[in-house]
């Protein structure tokens, strides 16, 4: 199997180059002889990235095929750019032993578009009460590398420590979704000024802040690997920044509604921006793009949440929170740090691709571009726009907030191991 890449620009530096692929590895990169049999994907000078990471999609596979499957996820993550994502345990059943955990992985492998690595679950059935079976997850066929109740925090502090104390053994990473749950009760917006004005419960940003400050000082004292989920506040910026500073091995993400959006959606009415932490303020938004610019938001991940129209299309306390991003994540990725200065295409590979990667432990995906290294590939028309419509995505579920948006940077062809999975916009 061999494919050349003509004239495209790796991290969108330099001269056009020729990529050749052979049996799923890089073999040549310059002025490549394109061998007979070879299949050619014209770039015209598109840059080209290592292929995406996301540590944080929702595939619903399984218990709600009715809203997305890990064929059909996997479908929209090729089509994103993506060559892995980590699914996350709450499923139904949730992913909280082996059998579930290796069904998504076989799963994932059959439908061939996207590694999906499942994300197991740290307490059982999300309870919160006890922990799940780590260890025979970690060495399961599915190598579970990830750990993470997301949907619900590991509010005890004693049972998210010894969850802490446990993955340094397995060398495993726990996620958390940090939202101390007593300061969220009844929740359905971020505390501030707009919700006041609408009548709707607050989401204080302390919520996440204090679970993050508690959970940095349990993992520096555990010397344990934590990651934050969907960090949505400037204060947790610098909360992370304070542990970094003090030797926490503790990474984060932030999700690219949370880049874009604020609470300002709040006014019309339209429960597609209900989220989980919710949408924040233009302030913090801006802080989280200088904090991932910088580094100490780690990289970006989609929680990508697909939901029935029954659930969502409904008044906003009874809609469920979450939204599609793995279609658009590139997409605002390009419009909020890349058009706006903050990254370039270099720092836009170490936010979706290689940073992602390490913190999964993926040791073949994030790879650099060069001769030797595993071809997952993604090339992006970085002057293109395309407008997004919700029914035309490769999900089932079609709750996307930019309805109708016209957004910088197409995604134009997708390789995972040297096999094209997605080209001009179609599954391959
Ligand atoms: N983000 C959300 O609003 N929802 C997620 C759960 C989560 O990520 O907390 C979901 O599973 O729907
Ligand atoms: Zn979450
Ligand atoms: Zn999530």
């Amino acid at each position: 199997m061999t494919t050349v890449i003509k004239g495209a620009r790796p991290y969108g530096e330099g001269d056009p180059v020729d990529v050749l692929v052979e049996d799923g590895v890089i073999t040549a990169i310059g002025a490549v002889a394109v061998p007979e049999d070879a299949e050619i994907v014209e770039a015209n000078g598109q840059v080209l990235l290592p292929g995406f990471v996301d540590l944080h999609t929702h595939l619903r596979e399984p218990g709600r095929e009715d809203t997305e499957t890990i064929d059909s996820g996997s479908a929209a993550a090729a089509l994103g750019g993506y060559t892995a994502v980590f699914a996350m345990a709450n499923t139904d059943p949730v992913a909280d032993n082996a059998v579930i955990v290796d069904h998504v992985w076989r799963r994932g492998q059959e439908v061939g578009l996207v590694d999906v690595h499942p994300v197991g679950a740290v307490t059982v059935g999300l309870k919160g009460e006890k922990l799940a079976e780590l260890g025979t997850m970690a060495n399961s066929q599915a190598r579970v590398k990830v750990f993470s109740d997301d949907g619900l925090c590991v509010a005890d502090p004693l049972l998210m420590r010894r969850a802490l104390e446990y993955s340094t053994a397995l060398d495993v990473v726990i996620a958390q979704h940090a939202e101390e749950p007593r300061l969220t009760v009844g929740a359905q917006a971020h505390e501030g000024e707009r919700a006041a004005r609408l009548g709707y419960t607050g989401w204080p940003a302390a919520a996440e802040e204090s679970i993050v400050a508690r959970d940095c000082l349990l993992a520096l004292h555990a010397n344990a690997r934590l990651h934050v989920c969907h960090v949505s506040t400037s204060g947790t910026a610098d909360v992370l920044r304070w542990a970094k500073d003090r030797g926490t091995k503790v990474s984060a993400e932030v999700t690219p509604h949370h880049l874009l959006l604020t609470d300002e959606r709040l006014a019309t009415y339209d429960p597609v921006n209900k989220v989980n932490p919710p949408l924040r303020t233009e302030s913090d938004a801006e802080k989280l793009r200088a904090a991932l610019a910088e580094g100490v938001i780690d990289c970006v991940a989609t929680d990508h949440a697909p939901h029935a129209v029954q659930d969502k299309d409904t008044e906003w306390s009874a809609a469920r929170p979450g939204m599609l991003g793995l279609q658009t994540a590139l997409s605002i990725v390009a419009e909020t740090m890349v058009r706006t200065g903050l990254l370039d295409w270099r720092g836009v590979a170490r936010v979706m691709s290689e940073r992602p990667a390490e913190i999964g432990n993926l040791a073949d995906q994030g790879r650099p571009i060069e001769v030797g290294e595993p071809a997952n590939l993604t090339l992006v028309d970085p002057d293109a726009e395309w407008t997004v419509r919700g029914a035309e995505l490769a999900s089932i579920a079609a709750n996307t907030p930019y309805e109708g948006m016209r957004l910088p940077g197409v995604v134009t062809a997708t390789l995972l191991r040297g096999r094209l999975t997605a080209r001009d916009g179609k599954v391959c």
